[in-house]
């Protein structure tokens, strides 16, 4: 399974449509992929707050969902198109990933489970998610999460639970904690036993420069492929068999023990 990402570079000068127009050309070419991924909301930059609710779309039929479900057909791939500010039916404001499938229909959609910015930003702009999200594809079932969420890895044993063998993570994570996604990105891979495939921008967002540097580590903890810094295409080939090779060879995920009692209890 061919997989390519894409560290799509988010420029402050860049109108959100030109954007669209931009990423949905990076997608078409990359038609020889079975897999492609965008990072997280890149139609505005993840800390573009002000830009969240004016720019916010419905998941279902808004203009990034024409956009990437259309490219998602033209190149006949799996599209997880990374996350967008949802305007949900309730009237909250969610960042939420879209993936489409090569026929360009709405396989899924993941709402953050986890905001970030403490309590200023995403944290008190956005609503949260709550539902894990696992989408099957042939050879294949991805686990959904986003940015953030990189740190909590009760998120991912969920997902791991749910029957996710690749872990896809669109981001936009600061540079200046580069080596927190880099390590966070390999543990996840090795503590589940599972592919990451872990996409960021290049660029700055809002005076906030941006890690890029998105990466592909295997179910070994081995990394794949590793991007630089600005906008750039990583294509890796992804071995379907890899993940339940390892939990055999090496069986780490049998003996977790639920359920331990705490002290005092
Ligand atoms: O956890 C971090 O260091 C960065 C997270 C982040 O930037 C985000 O979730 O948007």
């Amino acid at each position: 399974m061919r997989a390519s990402l894409i560290q799509f570079g988010v420029d402050p000068q860049e109108s959100v449509d030109s954007r669209r127009q931009r990423a949905a050309s990076l997608v078409r070419e990359q038609s020889g992929a079975d897999l492609v991924v965008l990072p997280e909301l890149w139609t505005v930059g993840a800390f573009a707050y002000e830009s969240f609710a004016a720019e916010a779309e419905r998941a279902a039929d808004g203009p990034t969902h024409e956009a990437m479900s259309k490219a998602a057909r033209d190149a006949g791939v799996w599209l997880h198109a990374g996350s967008i500010p949802e305007r949900g039916a309730d009237g909250g404001l969610y960042n939420t990933s879209l993936v489409f499938t090569p026929e360009g229909e709405l396989a899924a959609t993941y709402r953050k489970i986890h905001r970030f910015g403490f309590d200023q930003g995403e944290a008190v702009l956005m609503s949260a998610g709550a539902d894990l999200v696992t989408v099957a594809l042939p050879g294949t079932t991805l686990g959904l999460a986003t940015c953030y969420d990189l740190r909590f890895p009760e998120l991912f044993r969920g997902l791991v639970d749910a029957g996710a063998q690749t872990l896809v993570i669109p981001a936009g994570w600061p540079a200046r904690r580069l080596a927190h996604w880099t390590l966070l990105a390999k543990a996840r891979a090795v503590e589940n036993q599972a592919y990451v495939l872990a996409c960021g921008t290049g660029g700055s967002h809002a005076g906030v420069p941006q890690a890029g540097h998105s990466i592909v580590v295997d179910p070994w903890g081995e990394v794949l492929a590793e991007a630089g810094e600005d906008e750039e295409v990583l294509t890796v080939e992804l071995d379907e068999e890899k993940v339940a090779a390892v939990r055999e060879q090496f069986p780490a995920l049998k003996d977790r023990r639920l359920g331990l009692r705490t002290p005092g209890a």
